[in-house]
């Protein structure tokens, strides 16, 4: 457990059900269930899980995006949708998605979004300093300032995008930033810049949500994970004692998947696709991995999630 100061967001008994459809086709959800996690300063958490397993869900959440069912996301030990003033808690708290494209204005030129960035949330820094700073971070995302300010959106490719936006959420110096699928639509070179760029952030002390279904990526990245298999953590902990100790039938299945954890996110993008399970024996009370679970005897109770070595907890009725 993270206290005190190395803290910065926490997520306490997170759910969220989506209710859809209407009366013989109504369908309820509970894409995210009772979820637990924090994340200290300057540290990174990958969220792992295959499609539809909440994880956007879970990033949704902790941007105010999405109210949650029940639970609460702390930030500071206070939730967040108690703060009732939303440009303070954006000026701290930023998202980055898939498609880069979206989070830009396209009718702006990439020197008026950081004029913007400064007029919104850093009008005490002089046009001539905030002219420096741009410049500067604009190096370290691994960005050349002369090529990219005077370009329009369109005239930059989705990986140098990407970069904009996490030199965007360093100008602001952002302490929380969720990360959602930002480099599953660039080819292998560029993701390395990304998520170098991304380890800037965490240079400032931000704290990242890293979000990916490349658990290759998540590996190279991350300091802790979390392993989410429809809509309830499996598997968490620090990412070195998951990954060389793994315990969960799932995350043992995941990892399996990876040829060779040293070539890392150089290997083409490896996905965990969902299996399409039909989750026939699941009933309610029952563990949620039951259809697929290889070492289960079909009565397996839904698990609580244990502590099994310091930092390192797992739930599986079996252990
Ligand atoms: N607005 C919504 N209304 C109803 N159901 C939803 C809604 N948004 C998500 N869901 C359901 O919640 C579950 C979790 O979805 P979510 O998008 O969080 O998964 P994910 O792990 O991010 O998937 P992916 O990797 O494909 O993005 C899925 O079953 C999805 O169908």
């Amino acid at each position: 457990m993270l206290e005190g100061e190395r803290l910065m967001i926490k997520a306490k008994n997170l759910t969220k059900i989506f209710n859809s459809g209407f009366l013989f086709t109504k369908n309820v959800v509970a894409a995210v269930d009772d979820v637990n996690f924090e994340i200290g300063k300057g540290e990174i958490l990958a969220l792992v899980g295959e499609s539809g397993s909440g994880k956007s869900t879970i990033g949704k959440m902790m941007l105010k995006l999405l109210k949650p069912s029940g639970g609460q996301i702390l930030l500071d030990d206070k939730d967040i949708w108690n703060l009732s003033n939303n440009k303070e808690f954006y000026s701290r708290v930023q998202g980055i998605f898939q498609d880069p494209f979206s989070s830009f204005n396209p009718i702006f030129k990439v020197n008026r979004v950081f004029k913007l960035v400064r007029q919104s949330f850093k009008k005490e820094v002089p046009a001539s300093e905030w002219n420096d700073r741009v410049e500067n971070v604009l190096k370290k995302v691994g960005l050349n300032a002369g090529e990219v300010l005077n370009k329009y959106i369109h005239q930059l490719s989705g990986g140098q995008l990407q970069r904009l936006l996490i030199a965007r959420a360093l100008l602001m110096d952002v302490e929380v930033l969720v990360a959602d699928e930002i480099t599953s639509m660039l080819d292998a070179s560029t993701r390395v810049d990304v998520l170098e760029a991304l380890l800037s952030l965490k240079e400032i002390g931000a704290a990242i949500m890293f979000i990916t279904h490349d658990l290759s990526q998540a590996y190279y990245i991350s300091d802790k994970i979390v392993v989410l298999y429809r809509g309830s953590v499996v598997e968490m902990g620090s990412i070195e004692k998951v990954f060389s100790n793994p315990r969960h039938p799932y995350t043992q299945m995941l990892l399996d998947a990876i040829p060779q954890l040293d070539s890392k996110w150089e290997t083409d993008r490896i996905d965990i696709e969902d299996s399409d399970k039909t989750h026939a024996t699941w009933k309610e009370g029952l563990c949620k991995y039951i259809d697929r679970c290889p070492i289960t005897d079909t009565s397996c109770v839904k698990p609580i999630l244990k502590l099994i070595e310091e930092d390192h907890y797992v739930a599986c009725a079996k252990l």
